[in-house]
């Protein structure tokens, strides 16, 4: 495997430097010295050149020697001595579950290696050939007339048949209404006001405008316009205009498979050791809500994100939830990424962590479900052998050419605390 960016003599580390050397040219240190302890770090992992050291990127994929294959992948190794964690005792139910936690951000439970292959594969089948399509939302929506059966199924088609490579006609060229509201090309980043049980109401009757397809896209094959895919909606559908969910919709319908995961990771750690008796968090009004979440933890909403290589995910805080507090389980597939989390503000220095393939990170409880985060990195090269193309599994191969160049996040949150009543307005 190229070890591109990590070895000098190659021609993507030459390119690096020569773009490196450019923008650096009129860099401006004063602004430099602006940026939020977050900004710093996200600017540092970003870097294409040097590409950044992760000797202090939490990698904890290095306490399991049978992962030394995806750690030594791309050449990007993280280290597993750099932050203060403690392991959780496994719950009977789930004893092979290994779950970590670490002081600086009360609430974040880390299940390294949490999937097995064989349910990774299956995460990524799904998230590709049977979620990114109608009736759920994805980016593209706004933009394009897309085919009912979804793009990964008219692209599988076109790999024995290039006829059947359609191309996808913009919307603004019909009369037909858009049914989504986001544009385009990376997440948009709305300051919104965060979501409460008390304005709740006031959230249910904002108005949610829907937006404008663009006129200046390009009708395109359905196998170019499969690497524009960014995000497909799970449950309650989401309004990027104002950063609300929009509960006038309806609820989409929410997988069983995706939705026994999230109850089993949920399920799998001892909370008691998490917040345990002298546990400092405010938990507002309805007390400490983790010692119930055995039972009544209930996903409801989510957002498939697909990252190319060169995409990030900007800090930002997920405070759409009505819920600040329950947990929010959030899954990764194919290429590695660092994921920073640091505070209430960008002003404290965040953790990094590297998140491979089968990895799962819980955000609970209000100090952490309140923290900004983001992902500043893809890295390269770092799709493990288990979802790379098999000799003995053709049907495999179209998801391993994907996936190749891609992170897959399946994020379920939510929305809301147990025993609220949305038809009441929220009261109980
Ligand atoms: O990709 C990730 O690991 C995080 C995604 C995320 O924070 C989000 O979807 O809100
Ligand atoms: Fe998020």
């Amino acid at each position: 495997m190229s070890l591109d960016l990590q070895d000098s003599s190659s021609p993507a580390f030459k390119k690096a430097k020569r773009q490196y050397l450019k923008s650096t040219r009129n860099r401006n240190i004063a602004l430099e010295s602006e940026w939020t302890p977050f900004r710093a770090a996200e600017k540092r992992f970003k870097a294409r050149f040097p590409p950044p050291d992760l000797c202090d990127v939490l990698d904890l994929a290095l306490l399991d020697d049978s992962r030394a294959s995806e750690v030594q992948a791309g050449g990007w190794r993280g280290s597993c001595d750099v932050l203060d964690y403690r392991q959780l005792s496994p719950k009977s139910t789930s004893p092979n579950t290994k779950a970590f936690i670490t002081p600086h951000i009360p609430g974040l439970v880390l299940l390294p290696g949490f999937l097995s292959p064989e349910k990774q594969r299956k995460l990524v089948r799904w998230s590709l050939a049977d979620h990114a399509r109608h009736p759920n939302e994805t980016n593209l929506d706004i933009h394009y007339i897309l085919p009912e059966e979804g793009l990964w199924n008219v692209c599988e088609r076109a790999k024995f048949d290039r006829t059947q490579d359609a191309l996808v006609q913009p919307r603004a060229s019909t009369s037909e209404p858009p049914t989504t509201e986001e544009p385009s090309g990376p997440r948009q980043l709305v300051n919104n006001m965060p979501a409460t049980p008390s304005n709740f109401s006031a959230l249910y009757a904002t108005p949610k405008p829907p937006s404008i397809p663009s006129t200046t896209v390009p009708p395109l094959p359905a196998s170019a316009l499969i690497r524009k895919l960014r995000w497909a909606n799970i449950g309650w559908y989401y309004h990027w205009g104002t950063k609300q969910y929009d509960f006038t919709k309806g609820k989409g319908k929410i997988d069983n498979v995706l939705a026994d995961v999230c109850r089993s990771a949920v399920n799998a750690v001892a909370w008691d050791e998490v917040y345990g008796p002298a546990d400092p968090s405010d938990w507002g009004e309805s007390g400490p809500e983790w010692k119930t979440w055995g039972e009544d933890y209930e996903p409801d909403a989510g957002i498939v994100n697909f990252y190319q290589t060169k995409d990030t995910l900007m800090a930002h805080v997920d405070r759409s939830e009505v819920c600040a507090t329950s947990p929010l389980v959030s899954i990764s597939l194919g290429a590695a990424a660092v994921f920073l989390i640091g505070g209430l503000t960008r002003e404290t220095k965040p953790v990094a962590i590297l998140l491979r393939s089968g990895d799962a990170v819980i955000m609970s409880g209000p100090g952490c479900r309140r923290a900004y985060h983001g992902v500043p990195r893809i890295l390269e090269n770092t799709l493990p052998r288990h979802l790379a193309a098999q000799p003995d599994e053709p049907q495999w191969e179209p998801f391993a050419d994907y996936m190749n160049t891609t992170r897959i996040n399946i994020n379920v949150r939510q929305v809301f605390p147990k025993g609220f009543d949305i038809d009441k307005g929220g009261s109980k």
